[in-house]
């Protein structure tokens, strides 16, 4: 049993663990309980990436306590601390997908720099509010990433001395969250530690990482993306292996020191993925799409991309006596078992959002006036945030009947229309997908028939991101439709005449005879693209 320092105040450690619902999070909680004596209290979010799935079984337990939050909530910190009096907290919460900082790095400033800033605020009050032997038994446990020391080439390694470089919003985030740490010991005396560890990997983690989403998509018959040439280098950690280094930091590490934690398993991602394949094909032999790997597709690189890391980390091993036990072909084959074997915690995982995508088929992203939309991986059926559906009134006097589609002063501003056209669609005729750039769509479907109307949420900040639907409109449901911006949409004429779409843009052509195109409509005709209807 691993023997970690507790207050004077406790009968045994008390941990507050933050992020401890994400991936190496609810390892970690999971690893401390099995392996300590330790009363684990866990405040996370519960962003999209964490689960409350992942530590359902723990929720018995009288040694683990959840409670949702945000460590940049300096009451909910301090009231915590004062209640638990932990001897170390360990901050696991963060935003940590490279693909998502570059879409949209605001979330990962927010949480990775200022929620860690608030939280060591916090954090340095109530140590200050400890006797001197209870100071000196506290630890800030700052766990952290090795692409903080950028890129390597193909000779080297990190180690704990090599220069600060982060190539993407999130490895910058988190060096400024090292630094943070790292200024709080300098500063003010907080004993805190870094860890340092390279790309983990095992159960449990959100499918928008290479490993988890290679394996689904291989399971699913799915194309597997592997960015650019497939000859970047990450170092693999399997994620208890990374989970008992902590611990061992937790016990020994000295305070103000930082300690890189890595796999020695270095593996170029084409061959990670080619793995993979042969894993998921062993296993699952009867699945109809035949050998996984003629799944790969070659996509776009990611921006920045880093070339290469590797760990050295002899530091760990020398002056805490730890290595790594799991080597990377065991790893992987128990991951793939997992993922097969857990089909309950990933629905419940990619219900909520779904994993991410670059590359294919995705939706370009050159203009910066653009909405950032994004093809998910895979849609599962659900409802579109703000799509509306109006229902077409009909009003009759002496003089005859007129329908209205949609009433002017029920409409948002922006969507009011300013000009009208009317189109016919031949019998079977599909629409192709497209998503509008700069304002809604809306239109109607008047009939004679039924057109079903198929809609994809790509918009990654929407709460029904990577959802689907479909709706007939038209005789049987006669109504009018408002199809927000990013909402990737089309339609088709299932009934056996041609039918009338009524269409309301306010602007779509403005200026002198209406020549000049404003709102730009986007034409998904990506061969790889999930938007295909027929
Ligand atoms: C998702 C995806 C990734 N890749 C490539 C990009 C990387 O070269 C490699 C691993 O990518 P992933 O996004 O899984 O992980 P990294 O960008 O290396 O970063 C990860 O490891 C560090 C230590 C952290 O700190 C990050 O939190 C963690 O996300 O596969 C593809 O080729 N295709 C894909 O679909």
């Amino acid at each position: 049993m691993t023997s970690i320092p507790s207050l004077s105040t406790n009968a045994s450690p008390v941990l507050l663990i933050t992020g401890g619902a994400g991936f190496i999070g609810s390892n970690f909680v999971r690893v401390v309980l099995e392996t300590t004596n330790a009363t684990v209290v866990n405040l996370d979010l519960l962003t999209y990436a964490g689960n409350p799935k992942s530590l359902q079984d723990l929720e018995a337990s009288d040694r683990y306590r959840f409670v949702q939050g945000n460590i940049g909530d300096g009451t909910l910190v301090q009231s915590l601390l004062r209640e638990h009096q932990p001897s170390a907290v360990i901050n696991f919460a963060a935003e940590s997908h490279v693909d998502r900082s570059i879409d949209c790095p605001d979330d990962f400033i927010q949480t990775n720099v200022v929620g860690t800033a608030r939280l060591l605020q916090q954090c340095q009050a109530y140590w200050e509010s400890l006797s001197q032997d209870d100071q000196r038994a506290f630890r800030f446990l700052h766990v952290s990433t090795d692409e903080v020391y950028g890129s390597l080439g193909a000779e080297g390694y990190f180690t704990e001395d090599s220069r600060y470089e982060p190539n993407s919003p999130y490895s910058a985030s988190k060096a400024a969250s090292d630094h943070l740490a790292r200024a709080y010991h300098e500063t003010f005396g907080l004993p805190t530690v870094i860890s340092n560890c390279s790309n983990n990997y095992g159960p449990y983690q959100f499918p928008e990482k290479l490993i988890p989403l290679v394996t689904l998509n291989a399971i699913e018959g799915k194309e597997i993306p592997v960015y650019g040439d497939g000859l970047n280098i990450r170092d693999w950690l399997f994620v208890t292996d990374h989970c008992h280094a902590l611990l061992r930091v937790l016990a020994g590490g000295r305070p103000g020191e930082v300690y890189n934690i890595g796999g020695d398993a270095e593996q170029k991602n084409i061959d990670v993925v080619k793995t993979i394949c042969k894993v998921v094909d062993e296993l699952c032999p009867a699945l109809p799409h035949g050998p996984s790997e003629q799944l790969i597709r070659f996509v776009k690189d990611r921006p920045g991309h880093d070339r290469r890391y590797a760990i050295d980390a002899s530091k760990i091993k020398s002056e805490l006596g730890w290595s790594p036990t799991v080597t990377f072909e065991q790893g992987i084959r128990e991951t793939v078992r997992w993922y097969l074997e857990n089909g309950d915690w990933l629905k419940s995982t990619v219900n909520d959002a779904t994993r991410s995508r670059r590359g294919l088929g995705g939706a370009s992203t050159d203009g910066a006036t653009r909405p950032q939309t994004r093809a998910a991986d895979r849609y599962t059926d659900g409802p579109i945030d703000g799509v509306v559906t109006r229902p077409i009134k009909r009003f009759s006097d002496s003089r005859g009947w007129l329908m209205e589609l949609f009433r002017e002063d029920d409409m948002d501003p922006d969507n009011r229309p300013v000009m009208a056209y009317f189109s016919q669609t031949e019998p079977g005729v599909t629409r192709g997908p497209h998503e509008h750039v700069d304002q809604a769509d809306y239109f109607a479907f008047i009939g004679p028939g039924d057109f079903k109307l198929y809609l994809w949420d790509s918009r990654p900040d929407s709460p029904t991101y990577g959802n689907c639907s479909t709706i007939v409109y038209g005789e049987s449901n006669p109504a009018g439709v408002i199809v927000p911006v990013g909402v990737v949409h089309a339609y088709k004429n299932v009934s056996d005449h041609s039918g009338w779409v009524f269409n309301g843009p306010n602007r779509l052509y403005a200026g002198r005879n209406r020549a000049e195109p404003v709102d730009e409509i986007r034409h998904e005709d990506q061969t790889n693209s999930p938007y295909k209807i027929d």
